[in-house]
């Protein structure tokens, strides 16, 4: 999940002198964060999405943003390209890979061919907030105070007006909330949150009503497992692995022995030479992040890097766990390999990893060492995965001893994190709706832990991405 790291954001100067309105600049009112202020919007009462209008001096800050990037990188003129979108997917391809820079350059480039193009306001967005998140290799994660509250202001602005382009994709508005958030703008942020969950909640609605039955769920033969039973599969790259069945809601399984050695060693090795950024402990904020005593690092997905050594595996695990559902737009796709390492002690509180504009239809969770039993505390405090909701039938109520209360050994599914093993799990009901019961936690472990998560999203409209595959891939049942 994307942090989330709150500092008070010091009051500064929101509103630039507007300048001359453009032809796509619309709505000339006096608004903040892109919306009219309104006595009861500012009490929070409303969740409509005011979104798809654009404020003149929001798109006008936007556009003076741009303007000055571009001289500062010393663009030449927009010439022999006539469109944006091959800028586009070369700039979606630089940030996957952390090259922050270039993606800047090509982003930048784009908007100065087509001022309209919502993938780059997006893009530049993106950029931006991860750069003060530190998250690329970059000059950028170096700027703190000011410089970051710039940065973080451009990407408000650059979010709203993707938002206003796009107005059926609820991407820029889940942007903006994270930006809003990191700005200390907690009751904004919680309103781009909302709207974008109606955004994102409208179109799975009208995509799933066209859906076969299961195209949310698991694909055969993983589909047809019941709780408790397990069947020895191949992965495409011929490497023998046993799925076993651990709850019916959501569907969670337990891969066994899936990744190789030689790839855990490539991803731990790659995450360590990434920008791998520390999740705080509190003092000096994030106190809000529900994780402890970690760190994270993005490694590219087999789309922009399809040579890397975990390509394969993300390949052969995206074939394994959803139907190839023609109809539906990109399955099978996921985003950049998302690595976590907790110290002793480090876990991550209770939380969804799936909403409707972040559509993570499934989790796939790699362990990449094996993490002994905590000697004292036992079950529970050995870095084990808990799914403290997830049930052995689909009419089955979720546990909890008579004061209703869940404890990890007795209720749900506890995974203990072993090496080459692959946590599965649905975030998605069968009617395409986000399932509470996918709620989990990596409890505190008990020595060094490290995971990587692969979230393979029903659609995939950022800016991670994994090439689909042809027909014919999937697992093979071992005779
Ligand atoms: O570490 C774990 O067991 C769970 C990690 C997780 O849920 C996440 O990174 O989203
Ligand atoms: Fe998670």
């Amino acid at each position: 999940a994307p942090p989330r790291i709150l500092r008070p954001a010091p009051p500064s100067a929101r509103r630039a002198a507007p300048s001359a309105r453009e032809s796509w600049q619309e709505h000339d009112s006096s608004t903040v964060y892109g919306r009219a202020r309104s006595a009861s919007r500012d009490a929070g009462e409303s969740a409509a999405d005011d979104y798809s209008t654009l404020d003149v001096h929001v798109s006008a800050r936007a556009a003076a943003a741009v303007s000055s990037r571009r001289a500062a990188l010393a663009l030449a003129p927009p010439a022999s390209e006539p469109s944006a979108a091959p800028l586009v997917a070369r700039a979606e391809a630089a940030l996957s890979a952390r090259r922050g820079a270039e993606a800047e350059r090509l982003f930048v480039d784009a908007l100065a061919r087509d001022r309209r193009c919502a993938a780059a306001w997006y893009g530049l967005a993106a950029l931006l907030h991860e750069h003060q998140h530190g998250g690329l290799r970059d000059d950028a994660a170096a700027s703190g105070g000011a410089a970051r509250e710039r940065l973080l202001a451009e990407a408000t602005d650059f979010a709203l007006v993707a938002a206003r382009l796009e107005p059926a994709e609820p991407r820029a508005l889940a942007l903006l909330g994270d930006v809003l958030n990191d700005r200390g703008e907690h009751r904004e942020a919680c309103r781009a949150w909302r709207a974008a969950e109606e955004r994102g909640r409208a179109r799975w609605r009208a995509i799933a009503a066209g859906q076969p039955a299961g195209a949310f769920g698991p694909r055969a033969p993983l589909r047809a497992l019941r709780v408790g039973e397990s069947v020895a599969l191949r992965r495409a790259s011929g490497r023998p692995f046993v799925a076993c069945r651990l709850a019916a809601r959501p569907p969670v399984y337990v891969l066994e022995g899936f990744s190789t050695e030689e790839e855990r060693a490539a991803i731990v090795e790659a995450a360590e030479a990434a920008p791998l950024r520390a999740v705080p402990l509190s003092e000096g904020g994030d106190d809000h992040d529900d994780r402890r005593g970690c760190e994270v690092a993005w490694l590219s997905s087999p789309c922009t890097s399809p040579a890397s050594a975990w390509a394969s595996l993300m390949l052969d695990a995206a074939d394994v766990v959803l139907p190839r559902c023609g109809a539906l737009p990109g399955a099978a796709e996921a985003e950049d390999l998302h690595v976590v390492r907790y110290a002793p002690g480090g876990s991550y509180g209770l939380h969804l990893d799936a909403t409707f504009a972040v559509p993570r239809a499934v989790t796939v969770l790699h362990y990449l060492n094996d993490v002994p039993p905590d000697p004292e505390r036992g079950e529970g405090f050995g870095g084990e995965t808990w799914l403290p909701h997830a049930v052995a039938s689909q009419s089955a109520e979720t546990g909890g001893a008579d004061n209703g209360r869940l404890t990890p050994g007795c209720d749900g599914v506890l995974v203990p994190p072993r090496a080459g093993d692959a946590l599965v799990f649905f975030s998605f009901n069968e009617h395409g709706e986000v399932e509470p019961a996918s709620l989990h936690a990596g409890r505190p472990a008990s020595a060094l832990k490290l995971v990587a998560n692969q979230w393979i999203r029903l659609e995939l409209s950022d800016r991670r991405g994994l090439v689909p595959r042809g027909p014919g891939f999937g697992p093979r049942v071992v005779s």
